[in-house]
């Protein structure tokens, strides 16, 4: 008899994204075809809770807690037979960077302890905060193997655009050389991935994320927190506390003075001016896909079909932006600050990255089914060795 049907078993790996705004669990399951080829990518089960882990940066025990939660799904969803071999891991991205660091490493301590009790398998430094460099270049792995650019030899691949809530992360493969001289150095990435090395630019802008620049923009981060920040991205008369990281803010509208898109460009302008790099080469070279909140925002304006996504171009991102800052009382129920993240992600595209009218951007929150997130991308890890420098 052949020894080809030779029976092996299916595997699993569990990533956690500990975000700013939302813990998330990935479990992902791969089919082992044959034993010298690489994996297969199965299914994906994905579940989320609200707020993210910094907002119990006062109380790690509550936070493990959230963890503990979205481990229960795991083993739910993982045959039993399975759970000693099945690697858990996660990583913290923006909201955990932005907190003290004594704070941060008592949630991740806590983290650490439910891994520990929990039946799955434990690799060494399985609880950590991962770097920027690391969040954007796995997010193009992810959405580039997802679109089946990586095992293609064409060298075509696919940008990545991600907003976050506390960081937002630009990815892709340069094809001038004036790019990757003209950038500042930390800002491209070498790794080798399945048998070819890559060079990519990329780079995560800490508290340039959208949550975080609603507070910039307001003036609020770092400033004392019994103030009342205002804005004219804002509804004039809306007055509320808003909460980040852990952290509360009062917010309001300028009661007798003037909302709209121009003046709410030139507020949020403040936070990208001078802080966000303009790639040399970024013109309607490559498509970039965009996700997180800027797919979010878009379905919420109308943009795109939350389950379809699609194709937009810059100029949709401003049309919009400008149509719900002039109109704030029409869309004031969908979100009071949905004038001021439409003007940030339009400013962001525009006059941070350099981005043209009509460049085309490819909103998806999911590629055949899968999270458009770092995450899968991080799972490789379990299996080839990913050597970013
Ligand atoms: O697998 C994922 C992971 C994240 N998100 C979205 O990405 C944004 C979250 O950003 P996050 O809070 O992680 O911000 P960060 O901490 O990375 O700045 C939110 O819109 C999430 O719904 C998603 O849709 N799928």
């Amino acid at each position: 008899k052949m020894r080809r049907g030779k029976y092996i078993p299916d595997f699993y790996g569990v990533m956690f994204d500990a975000g700013s705004t939302g813990t998330r669990i990935h479990i992902y399951k791969f089919i082992q075809k044959d034993p010298v080829e690489l994996p297969v990518l199965d299914n994906e089960m994905y579940h989320a809770v609200k707020p993210g882990l910094s907002a119990y940066k006062d109380n790690p025990e509550e936070g493990g807690n959230t963890v503990r939660q979205l481990l229960k799904i795991a083993k739910k969803t993982i045959p039993e037979d399975e759970w000693k071999r099945t690697p858990v891991v996660l990583k913290a991205t923006a909201g955990l960077r932005l907190l003290p660091e004594d704070k941060a490493n008592a949630l991740l301590k806590e983290v650490r302890e439910v891994f520990d009790e929990s039946p799955f398998f434990v690799p060494n430094n399985s609880v950590s905060i991962m770097n920027g460099t690391n969040e954007g270049v796995l997010a193009w792995v992810t959405v580039n193997f997802l679109t089946g650019h990586l095992y293609s030899n064409t060298r075509r691949t696919v940008g990545i655009l991600d907003l976050g809530g506390g960081s937002t992360q630009i990815t892709f493969l340069p094809k001038s050389k004036k790019t990757v001289h003209s950038a500042p150095p930390s800002y491209i990435a070498k790794f080798n991935l399945f048998n070819n090395t890559y060079q990519l630019y990329t780079h995560s802008y800490l508290g340039n994320g959208l949550y975080a620049a609603r507070l910039a923009t307001l003036g609020a981060l770092g400033a004392d927190d019994w103030k009342i920040f205002t804005s004219s991205c804002l509804p004039k008369k809306f007055r509320e506390d808003v909460t980040f990281g852990g952290t509360t803010y009062k917010v309001s509208g300028i009661p007798d003075g003037y909302a709209g898109y121009k003046l709410c460009y030139y507020e949020v302008m403040k936070v990208i001016k001078g802080i966000v790099h303009q790639p040399y080469e970024v013109k309607g070279s490559s498509i970039f896909y965009a996700f997180s909140y800027y797919f979010d925002r878009a379905v919420e304006t109308g943009l795109i079909d939350s389950s379809r996504g699609g194709r937009v171009e810059v100029r949709d991102f401003k049309k919009r932006a400008k149509e719900v800052c002039n109109k704030m009382a029409k869309y004031r129920a969908i979100s009071p600050f949905l004038c001021m993240d439409m003007t940030y992600i339009t400013c962001l595209l525009k006059e941070g990255f350099g981005f043209k009218d009509n460049t085309v951007l490819q909103l998806a929150k999911k590629v055949n089914n899968v999270e458009t997130s770092w995450a899968l991308g991080a799972t490789f890890d379990y299996f080839r060795n990913l050597n970013i420098h």
